[in-house]
């Protein structure tokens, strides 16, 4: 199932980057190390109408890089889509880790599910088809997740993201991180009134100006605000 709003622009680079320092950097230090599995699902997902909702592979790049340094174990995702974000956070798993991943969307992740296989690492996957927040509520009722996961990527629809932090922040570790993606939202946060935006980029915005700001008030973690893609926000857990 897809939503109707326009998803026009890129989300792979932010306004901070011209395109053709984007395009270097994606040559010279990303595609060279980009797992070959992970390659052809991009190109897989790339004939696919919605492709630009998919991680970036930059992006997808700094979050094995987080998970390796993290040790990460157990991982929840939300929002999968045909599966880029979830193969980079199951290869860079240990072979007993987990990562339990929610979609509305069973058909997409199906079209990225073979890549999964074939990359040996089906066996970390729990794929789990529904509304992400029945899903996390049904983690929350058992009190053995809570504290449980190391790490959590948040990439689904916007205007739940903070109803999802009242309730990731149990399921977290404290130490573990929660990371929002696409807190800068096409550079439209810093949009004049008058600026022409596609509508979905309109409707979501005030959702991720409430979000950041939420976020920045909150004393229960740290953050960092990172300003890969479309931005991506990790909050570690301290109390
Ligand atoms: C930006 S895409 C995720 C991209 C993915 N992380 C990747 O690397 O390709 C957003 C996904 O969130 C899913 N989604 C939107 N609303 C949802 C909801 N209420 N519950 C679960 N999934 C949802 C959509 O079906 C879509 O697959």
């Amino acid at each position: 199932m897809l939503s109707n709003l326009d998803p026009t622009p890129s989300c792979h680079k932010t306004l901070l980057r011209s395109d053709a320092l984007y395009q270097y950097m994606l040559e010279t230090s990303v595609y060279p190390r980009e797992p070959e599995v992970l390659k052809e699902l991009r190109e897989c997902t790339s004939r696919h109408s919605w492709n630009k909702m998919a991680t970036s592979p930059d992006e997808g790049q700094f979050l094995m890089m987080l998970l390796k340094l993290m040790n990460a174990k157990n991982t929840l995702e939300v929002g999968v889509y045909t599966g880029y974000s979830l193969l980079c956070t199951a290869l860079s798993l240990p072979s007993d880790g987990k990562v339990i991943a929610l979609d509305i969307d069973k058909e997409a992740y199906e079209i990225g599910a073979p890549f999964i296989v074939k990359a040996g690492v089906a066996h970390k996957v729990d794929f789990r088809d529904g509304p992400a927040m029945d899903g996390i509520d049904m983690l929350l009722k058992d009190e053995s997740n809570h504290g449980f996961f190391d790490f959590i990527f948040v990439d689904a629809d916007k205007n739940n993201y903070l109803n999802y932090h009242k309730r990731l922040i149990k399921l977290v570790k404290v130490g573990g991180l929660i990371a929002y993606d696409n807190t800068l939202w096409n550079g439209a946060l810093v949009a004049s009134p008058n600026d022409e935006l596609p509508k979905y980029i309109r409707y979501y915005m005030d959702y991720i100006l409430d979000l950041n700001e939420t976020l920045a008030q909150d004393s229960r973690i740290q953050i960092s605000q990172v300003p890969i893609s479309d931005g991506i926000t990790l909050c570690r857990r301290l109390i």
